[in-house]
């Protein structure tokens, strides 16, 4: 590793009940090939959230993660999975609360309904590339980019919304990766990136993130909810997650022998993802046909993977990447659009959301029009005459 960083760090007082919880970001020269990546660590870190339900603590709060430990590097993939409500949205959402994260799709769909394909990803590198590059490479990058998740047949579609079918859900998934991929950026969160996604089209989204993760050194964590083995073969890391506990984060491929070791072997022919998803859900405990009470499962796995040899190497791995030491390398300024730029684009879209939106628009001028006219036909050929003036206004009224 070079000596050059970047590096920022959220440390807060330890907690009485939480222990220490630290989140660590450092961005180092890779390799003394002049390329940078981003390093991203985060140690017992835990959230509690306010609630009036019976799970809470005498002061009213409930915890929904708890002691959650990870690294993630660049050109690897880290893979957060875990039951529905299990954590995995809080946990990206922590590590997004860095001043510093470059990319954060969340899974709410924030898309201009009117505009088409081509537009939103247009408009969108107008913005986020660097001024200093030209127009005609940033267009060049969008295009790729569209290429990229799949979209190139859709290009001149809208996305669509109220009333008017556009993009599928599936498309509109890819849209948002695509929004995020443009940049290429250091470190890229993803929740929940292949929902509305069928198997094959995940696995092409996938290795095409995975292409894009290796060729720009990106740091990619992503939620996700059941992934093919197609799919999961491809992540790097896997952090497992239930009722908030980390189960098991460490190397992908070693996680059928942790599980196997401690009395929960994958059976064959069934994929490794679902078979974890399975043991580890709590959601149904009358239904488990799997033989084992759900709440002791996760405390054995819980327990088993703290006297782990995975669990020690995670912690080597950290100490070793909070350890990166340099200088800064880039400022964080001139990678954004001008000002003018941004008023000319953010005009620009909002004009043709404006005119294409019925609603937003042509009702509205109408609307007006008919205020207009009912306004001004109150005072038609009313006189000049101070009578004529009071008179007029009673009949009208
Ligand atoms: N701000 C909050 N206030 C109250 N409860 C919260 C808050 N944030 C998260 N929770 C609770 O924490 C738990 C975990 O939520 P989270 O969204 O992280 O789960 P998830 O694993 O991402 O679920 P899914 O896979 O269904 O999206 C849930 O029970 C949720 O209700």
């Amino acid at each position: 590793m070079g000596s050059s960083r970047k590096h920022s760090g959220i440390c807060p007082e330890p907690d009485h009940e939480q222990g220490g919880c630290c989140i660590h970001i450092v961005e180092c020269e890779m390799n003394n090939r002049g390329s940078t990546g981003a390093y991203l660590t985060w140690e017992k870190l835990g959230v509690a959230v306010s609630s009036s339900s019976g799970s809470a603590d005498k002061n009213g709060y409930k915890s929904v993660l708890t002691d959650a430990t990870g690294y993630a590097k660049p050109g690897e993939i880290v893979a957060i999975m875990g039951p529905s409500g299990c954590g995995k949205s809080t946990l990206l959402d922590s590590l997004a609360g860095m001043y510093y994260f470059k990319a954060y799709m969340t899974q709410e769909q924030v898309l201009t309904w009117t505009l088409t394909v081509k537009e939103t990803v247009y408009y969108s590198a107008e913005l986020q590339l660097p001024k200093s590059m030209p127009k005609s490479e940033k267009m060049e990058r969008a295009d790729k980019t569209i290429r990229e998740m799949g979209l190139q047949n859709s290009m001149n579609t809208r996305i669509g919304g109220w009333g008017i079918k556009g993009l599928s859900g599936g498309q509109k998934r890819r849209l948002s990766i695509c929004l995020e991929l443009l940049t290429h950026p250091k470190l890229l969160l993803l929740d929940e990136p292949m929902s509305g996604l069928d198997s094959a089209s995940s696995y092409y989204v996938m290795s095409r993130i995975v292409k894009l993760t290796q060729q720009y050194q990106m740091t990619v964590v992503t939620a996700i909810h059941q992934p093919s083995s197609q799919v999961f073969g491809l992540f790097n890391n896997l952090c497992l997650l239930s009722l908030g506990k980390t189960l098991y984060f460490g190397p992908t491929f070693a996680a059928n022998q942790f599980f196997a070791v401690n009395g929960f072997p994958c059976p064959e022919l069934q994929s490794p993802a679902d078979h974890y998803l399975m043991t580890i859900n709590t959601d149904f405990d009358e239904d488990t046909d799997i033989g084992n009470i759900p709440d002791e499962v996760i405390h054995v796995l819980a327990e088993a993977y703290k006297s782990s040899e995975v669990y020690m190497e995670t912690q080597r791995e950290i100490a070793t990447l909070c350890a990166k030491e340099g200088e800064l390398i880039e400022g964080r300024g001139g990678l954004q659009a001008s000002f003018i730029t941004q008023c000319m684009v953010l005009s620009a879209r909002s004009f043709k959301n404006m005119y294409r939106d019925l609603g937003y628009y042509w009702l509205r001028l109408g609307i007006y029009i008919a205020l207009g006219f009912a306004l001004g036909t109150l005072f038609y050929e009313i006189g000049f005459e101070f009578d004529s003036i009071s008179v007029s206004f009673m009949l009208k009224c």
